[in-house]
């Protein structure tokens, strides 16, 4: 006699599209990692402006992040008519996976921005399908409702520059419906592969349009006002003399990593939705999640 199978093949497929959009998450962080080269951020030449990271405790703490990133994807697809619930539920994953990555990478903030960027876009994908603009503006919606298993305050340094600069940070970003990653990076993206970067210039120039005009508190935080104009000002150069695949761009790309790097400071949110603009890519293009990706746990 075999036992009766509990689960239905809805659910079956749910969790099947769960592990998909995880791994597609997870890609687009080592993507993100790996590229090269970032000004100020970790890649595959260094640390840029860090002390405590390296490309390789990047990937790690990406591919610790999967499980997590089902469990959200999984709850988008499951709560479908409970906005509220659903916020609270992938509040608390979010929360896990915080701690999940600080054990992950011995303590340090690897991907606390992306975790909250990409958790919310892969709980909207499981909901909305391949649409970019949907899935963002879902993201968006569920940003917007509170959570009241959070902390009134986080106490991070993201939360002190938004109060000191009136800036939105990572949550105003998020309840915008992630501006920067449909209306900057993406389009971006889009256009130099279309002029014929190669793909990793084009990656590249998608980072620099999210820095021309984002209020990265990663870069308040660590360097005031002073430090956001010099990496908007550099990223705008870059874009102006033709981007990182011309000459004349690579040559305002030194500039503007030399005076970060004299700063110490790194781009770190503009970094993670780079990384959300790859996710929402991969999902829009409907790429194949490469095996590596997909054995990782
Ligand atoms: C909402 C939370 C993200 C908390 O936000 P808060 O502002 O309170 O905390 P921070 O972690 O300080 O800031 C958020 C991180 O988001 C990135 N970021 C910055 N500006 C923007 C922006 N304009 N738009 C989008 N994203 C932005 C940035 O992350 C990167 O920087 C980190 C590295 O910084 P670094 O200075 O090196 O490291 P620190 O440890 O801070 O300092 P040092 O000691 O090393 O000097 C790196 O992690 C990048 O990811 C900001 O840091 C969220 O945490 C939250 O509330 N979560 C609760 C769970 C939840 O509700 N989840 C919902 C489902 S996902
Ligand atoms: N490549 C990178 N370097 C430093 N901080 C980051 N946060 C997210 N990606 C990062």
């Amino acid at each position: 006699m075999t036992a009766a199978n509990p689960f239905t093949t809805r659910d079956v497929d749910a969790i099947d599209q769960a592990l998909h959009l995880a791994d597609h998450a997870v890609a687009a962080l080592v993507d993100e990692a790996m590229l090269t080269p970032k000004p100020g951020l970790v890649d595959l030449r260094g640390a840029g402006a860090h002390h405590d990271l390296s490309w390789p405790l990047m990937c790690a703490s990406a591919c610790a992040l999967r499980s997590a990133f089902a469990q959200m994807a999984l709850a988008g697809s499951r709560i479908a008519d409970d906005d509220d619930l659903l916020r609270r539920r992938i509040g608390a994953i979010g929360r896990d996976a915080e701690a999940t990555m600080m054990a992950a990478s011995g303590g340090i903030n690897t991907h606390r921005g992306a975790i909250w960027a990409l958790g919310l876009l892969v709980t909207a994908a499981a909901a909305t399908g391949p649409d970019v603009v949907r899935i963002a503006a879902r993201a968006g919606r569920l940003a917007r409702i509170g959570d009241p298993g959070a902390p009134a305050s986080t106490g991070h340094k993201g939360e002190r520059a938004c109060i000191e600069h009136g800036v939105g940070g990572a949550r105003g970003q998020a309840r915008a419906g992630f501006p920067h990653v449909v209306g900057h990076a993406l389009p971006m993206l889009k256009l130099a592969r279309a002029r014929g970067d190669a793909e990793h210039h084009a990656r590249v120039n998608a980072l620099l349009a999210v820095m021309a005009t984002l209020d990265d508190t990663c870069l308040l935080a660590r360097g005031g006002k002073k430090a956001l104009a010099a990496a908007q000002d550099g990223a705008r150069r870059v874009l102006a003399a033709g981007g990182i695949a011309t000459p004349n761009g690579r040559r305002a790309f030194g500039v503007l990593e030399a005076r970060l790097k004299r700063m110490h400071v790194s781009p770190g949110g503009a970094a993670d939705l780079l990384a959300a603009a790859l996710l929402l890519d991969r999902i829009e293009r409907g790429v194949a999640v490469p095996a590596t990706t997909m054995e990782l746990d």
